[in-house]
């Protein structure tokens, strides 16, 4: 098989800890600016942060429709934390600044609720049992949005309790948490083969 070769959204946020562990796979990684940065790649990493900036500087960067008609061509796209809910079709919690709908991707069949934990569960870890994969996946979730709502064609991949924290929809893959934080790879070695696959 060849080596797969991803991009990382380095607009703002966690990108470099997603990057290193990419790398460590054997990945070859490049960090998304522009749209010309997604020619050649087979999936692209949007990652935690602030999903308002990142959202505000996909726009300012004109990458909504260069992202939206990558995954059209069979790229895979992976959302950790701030991305998921940028992947979101639905986000409740928007700041009032943007009348309550932030700019967004809008493509995958989630509703996504921002910083659901509340303040005093502001950050915490767990392992995380994840359908398909023999190994519990380490999960860092800070300032964490979860996935109140699943639509028909989207596999829910792991739960906290019992809100879904994982879910998948094709080549589409959005996360509460902060996998590239915590200890192992699993959903790392997962999003290649995704993205292999495309
Ligand atoms: N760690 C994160 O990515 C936090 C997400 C952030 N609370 C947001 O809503 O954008």
């Amino acid at each position: 098989m060849t080596t797969p070769h991803v991009g990382v959204l380095a607009l703002q946020g966690a990108f470099r800890e997603h990057k290193h562990a990419l790398e460590r796979l054997g990945a070859r990684v490049t960090e998304v600016r522009l749209p010309r940065d997604l020619d050649g790649l087979h999936g692209l990493v949007i990652p935690g942060g602030e999903s308002t900036t990142i959202g505000k500087l996909l726009v300012d960067y004109d990458l909504r429709n260069p992202i939206r008609d990558f995954h059209a061509r069979g790229g895979a796209l992976w959302g950790t934390c701030a991305g998921a809910i940028l992947l979101a079709r639905e986000v409740h919690g928007a700041p009032k600044q943007f009348g309550g709908v932030q700019p967004g991707l809008d493509l995958m069949d989630i509703t996504v609720r921002r910083n659901a934990f509340g303040r005093q569960v502001d950050s915490f870890e767990e392992h995380l049992h994840v359908q398909g994969l023999t190994e519990p996946v380490h999960a860092v979730f800070i300032r964490a949005p979860i996935i109140e709502r699943a639509g028909e064609g989207v596999d829910v991949l792991a739960r906290h309790g019992d809100d879904i924290v994982l879910a998948q929809q094709g080549r589409l893959l959005a996360c509460s948490f902060h996998p590239e934080l915590g200890d192992g790879d699993a959903l790392h070695r997962h999003f290649l083969t995704l993205a292999q696959s495309a």
